[in-house]
C-alpha cells in the first residue's frame, strides 16, 4: 500500500540517498519498503571504515546490506568484514562482495545492523519471524553497537503486544512436548503455541531454521509481564534452543514513519 508522507524531512540525506526523496518535491509516496530502505540508509551513516559488522537478516536489514556493498564498491567504504546472521545474508553479502567472517575469528563486533518484528518503548525486541533469531542473538549479543532498524508499524506498546508471533527455536526431538510447555507457561497470558509451518494446506511443512531446528511461535491474549521472568522461564524448559526476545540488546533504534526518522538511543 502506498501512503503519502508530506511531512517526511525532505532534506534527509538517508532518504535523498535512498532516492526516495528530493528537495524540490518534499511531498512524495512512500510506501512500507521505501520507509524501511530510508531508515537502513540512516543506519549505515554508522558504518566506518575498518569495521567488523554484523549483518542482519530480513526485509529491512537486506537494504543495509544492499548499501554496505553499494559503498564499498564505490570505494567509500574500505575494509568491512561482515558477518551474516543467516544463510540468506551470507548469500546477499556474498553477491555483493562483501568480506565475511564468523564468531570464531571475530569475536568481537563493532556495529551490527538489523530490523525487528516488535519495539517496545524500552528499546526491547521481538526478533525471528524470519526464522533466524538464534544467529541473529549469537551476533548481536557480541557487538558493541546494535543498531535496530524500522518503520513505524513495528512500535509496540508492550513485546507480544501487536497479536503477531512471539517465535522460540526449539529442537525437532519430541517439539510438541516442548510447545505444551511453552503454552502452559503463559496460560495466564492466553498463550496459544504453534508449530511454523511453510507450503500448501495439504503439503503443509514444518520450517527448518538454519540451524536444523523448529520454531515453535507463540500468541498472547494479554501482556506476559516481566520479561526477563518469561525469558529465564523459556530458557530453562530442555527442549528450547533460544527465543525471539531480545531484551536490552539494542543500543539504537532508527524508526521511519509518516513525520519522519527518529532515532532512539539507550
Ligand atoms: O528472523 C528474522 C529477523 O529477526 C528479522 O530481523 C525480523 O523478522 C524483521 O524482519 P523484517 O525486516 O523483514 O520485518
Amino acid at each position: 500500500m502506498a501512503i503519502p508522507y508530506p511531512h517526511f524531512i525532505a532534506t534527509e540525506k538517508a532518504a535523498m540517498d535512498a532516492g526516495l526523496l528530493h528537495p524540490s518535491s518534499p511531498s512524495v509516496i512512500l510506501t512500507q519498503d521505501d520507509l524501511k530502505k530510508i531508515a537502513a540508509y540512516k543506519a549505515v551513516e554508522y558504518v566506518e571504515s575498518g569495521m567488523v559488522l554484523g549483518l542482519g537478516t530480513g526485509s529491512t536489514a537486506k537494504h543495509a546490506v544492499d548499501r554496505i556493498g553499494e559503498l564499498l564498491r564505490q570505494g567509500k567504504l574500505k575494509d568491512i568484514v561482515g558477518i551474516p546472521t543467516s544463510t540468506k545474508t551470507h548469500e546477499q553479502a556474498l553477491s555483493l562482495g562483501i568480506p565475511l567472517s564468523d564468531l570464531d575469528a571475530h569475536p568481537a563486533i563493532d556495529l551490527a545492523i538489523d530490523g525487528a518484528d516488535e519495539v517496545d518503548p524500552f528499546l526491547n525486541l521481538v526478533k525471528g519471524r524470519g526464522g533466524s533469531l538464534l544467529r541473529e542473538k549469537m551476533v548481536e549479543g557480541a557487538c558493541k553497537k546494535f543498531i535496530v532498524i524500522v518503520d513505524e508499524s513495528k512500535l509496540v506498546n508492550y513485546l507480544g503486544g501487536s497479536g503477531l508471533a512471539m517465535p522460540v527455536e526449539v529442537i525437532k526431538f519430541c517439539w510438541r512436548f516442548t510447545a505444551a510447555r511453552l503454552q502452559k507457561l503463559f496460560e495466564e497470558a492466553g498463550c496459544v503455541a504453534r508449530l511454523r509451518t511453510f507450503g500448501e494446506k495439504e503439503k503443509e511443512e514444518p520450517y527448518v531454521t538454519d540451524n536444523g531446528n523448529f520454531i515453535v511461535d507463540l500468541y498472547f491474549e494479554r501482556s506476559i509481564g516481566d520479561l526477563k521472568a518469561a525469558s529465564d522461564a523459556i530458557l530453562q524448559l530442555a527442549g528450547v534452543v533460544e527465543h525471539g526476545m531480545f531484551l536490552d540488546m539494542a543500543t539504537t533504534v532508527i524508526v521511519a514513519g509518516e513525520l519522519g526518522l527518529t532515532v532512539k538511543n539507550k
